[in-house]
């Protein structure tokens, strides 16, 4: 596969905390490459650096050493303002424990990235994300108002408003039951085989894993 086709390289990445006795090497020396349109999942022990390998890689954490090109642009090298418009354009997020703001409705939450950004979303392109994961009905609705699951499907609809290179997912399933985790999963997979949306997920679960490529 020529290099064009990788949406996401990972060169030499190191992540230590700490100095001197106290030093942990949370990451070292790692590479990897990610083709476009790839659905990957990151499995390994507890501790063994699978959020940190996805903190770096996502421009929320700096390595210690070794860059991260998304789409041929090297997180490592940018300021943090640049860092925060690239991960608020083309980067999308999910964690176990959701991050919506509680005081905003659905459909505001997902619209605030773009909000942030300094666009105006269009209403018919948050209707189309919120229809995907099928939540157009909920979306005058409070995080509170509605299920874990429900929630985790908003935390979706809001990384892909922006349409991004890459969707970064940290244990999206970790705080679910099967059948919503299996949900969120299919929906997920559904994404990457029509819409084409580069995925990689950190997982401890097999039934996840075995979703992804
Ligand atoms: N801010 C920090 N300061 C010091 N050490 C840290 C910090 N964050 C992580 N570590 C250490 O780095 C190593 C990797 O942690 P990380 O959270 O990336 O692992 P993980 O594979 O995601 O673990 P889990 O599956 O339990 O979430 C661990 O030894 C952890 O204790």
């Amino acid at each position: 596969m020529c290099m064009a086709d990788q949406i996401l390289r990972v060169v030499s990445l190191s992540r230590s905390y700490g100095e001197r006795e106290t030093i942990v090497h949370a990451l070292r020396e790692v590479s990897f490459d990610i083709p476009q349109g790839a659905f990957i999942a990151v499995m390994g022990s507890s501790g063994s650096g699978k959020s940190t390998l996805l903190q770096c890689a996502s421009g929320l954490d700096r390595p210690t050493s070794g860059s991260v090109l998304l789409a041929g642009a090297d997180l490592t090298t940018l300021s943090e303002l640049e860092l925060t418009e690239l991960r608020r354009m083309r980067i999308g997020f999910m964690f176990q424990d959701y991050n919506l703001l509680p005081a905003l409705t659905v459909e505001q939450n997902v619209a605030l990235p773009q909000r942030l950004a300094g666009y105006k979303p269009r209403g018919n392109d948050i209707s189309r994300v919120l229809s995907w994961v099928g939540l157009e009905s909920l979306r005058r609705r409070r995080p509170s108002e509605i299920s874990g699951g429900q929630r985790q499907r908003v935390a979706l609809a809001r990384a892909l408003a922006s349409a991004p290179d890459v969707l970064f997912a940290d244990e999206p399933t970790g705080a679910l039951d099967s059948k919503s985790g299996r949900e969120v999963l299919e929906l997920l997979r559904w994404m990457v085989d029509q819409h084409g949306r580069t995925t990689v997920m950190v997982t401890h679960d097999p039934v996840a894993a075995a979703v992804s490529d």
